[in-house]
């Protein structure tokens, strides 16, 4: 058997059609949704992402803002543009770019970003909105998973979803929405004792690790639904994520390739998030 694709291109092309006329309709009113991205320091992997977020925005009509600062600021002046884009009109999204230098406290900055433009959702106000289901932005990554799980029409409940990682920004959040649609979640990481036990009897897994080969062929059950999130390079230094594609595709029933995936998903729930914090403003 081999799995089909969720193409994650494809259904962002689809998505941003959308969002690029909604955009239109904003504009018609007077109002042009704005990103603001700031890069601290020269990671050439964050150089990359952070241009794939400015180009998206042009792409589908929104205005972009990119700062891009050098290591040696500091905190405190970081937190000074944080607030300018907090009260700069019009900006309806800022994303402060991680991981940051280590001398600065990421947590505290993210902090300091109003939840009214919390569009990456990494805010604690963010975070607590989706714990209790409230209204608020979610984090783009798991958010993109979620709108993958939908394009192929798929129905969480009851289901048996088994998450692989459990950071703030992916894992986490992740296991929380799809709790939300009534899945069985389990949540698996460094200390999870027998991974291979929990995977085998997962309908959906998502891995969110960031080492190759975390999830292979015998450690997934016929027909099961492989979402993969992970960014690491192969030895001849090509993107590829943490599963064994090859071998995992045989058994899957459907499964996200690297690149072409999860990827531009989360670029595409970036579009989304500013999108309706621009309309929220309109309204
Ligand atoms: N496609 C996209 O858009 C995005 C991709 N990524 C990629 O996704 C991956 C994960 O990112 P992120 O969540 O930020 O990473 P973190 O490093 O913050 O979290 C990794 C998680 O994996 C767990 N883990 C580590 N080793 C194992 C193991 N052997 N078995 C099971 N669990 C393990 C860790 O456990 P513990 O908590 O115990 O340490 C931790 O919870 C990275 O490759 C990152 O580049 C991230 C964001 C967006
Ligand atoms: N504040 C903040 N928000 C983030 O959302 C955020 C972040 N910091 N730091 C880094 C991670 C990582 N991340 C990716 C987004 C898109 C691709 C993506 O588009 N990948 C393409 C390939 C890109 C390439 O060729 O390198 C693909 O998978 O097809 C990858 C990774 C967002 N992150």
């Amino acid at each position: 058997m081999t799995a089909q694709l969720i193409d994650g291109n494809a259904l962002s092309k689809q998505l941003r059609t959308d969002v690029a006329a909604r955009v239109t309709a904003l504009k018609a009113k007077g109002v042009t949704p704005g990103l603001a991205v700031i890069l601290v320091g020269d990671n050439p992997a964050s150089q990359v992402y952070v241009r794939n977020k400015v180009k998206a925005c042009e792409d589908t009509g929104m205005h972009s803002v990119l700062e891009t600062w050098p290591t040696t600021m500091t905190e405190a002046e970081l937190l000074a543009r944080v607030d300018a884009m907090n009260n700069d009109a019009s900006i309806h999204g800022i994303l402060v770019q991680l991981p940051l230098p280590a001398h600065m406290n990421a947590q505290r900055v993210i902090e300091a970003i109003s939840p009214e433009k919390d569009v990456d959702g990494f805010h604690i106000a963010s975070a607590g909105a989706l714990m209790t289901g409230l209204p608020g932005f979610w984090p783009c990554t798991p958010y993109g998973c979620m709108k993958m799980l939908e394009s192929i029409g798929y129905e969480l409940k009851g289901k048996h979803a088994v998450v692989i990682g459990r950071s703030n920004i992916v894992g986490k959040p992740m296991a929380m929405m799809l709790l939300q649609q009534n899945a069985t979640v389990t949540i698996c990481h460094s200390a999870t004792k027998d991974l291979k036990a929990m995977t085998l009897q997962a309908d959906v897994i998502v891995a969110a690790v960031g080492k190759r080969n975390v999830l292979t062929a015998d450690m997934v059950k016929p027909g099961a639904v492989v979402l993969d999130v992970g960014m690491n390079r192969n030895d001849e230094g090509k993107l590829c994520g943490d599963v064994d594609f090859a071998g995992v595709k045989e058994v899957a029933g459907w499964i996200t390739p690297v690149p072409g995936g999860v990827g531009p998903m989360t670029i595409t729930m970036l579009m989304v998030n500013t999108l309706e914090s621009a309309e929220r403003r309109a309204a």
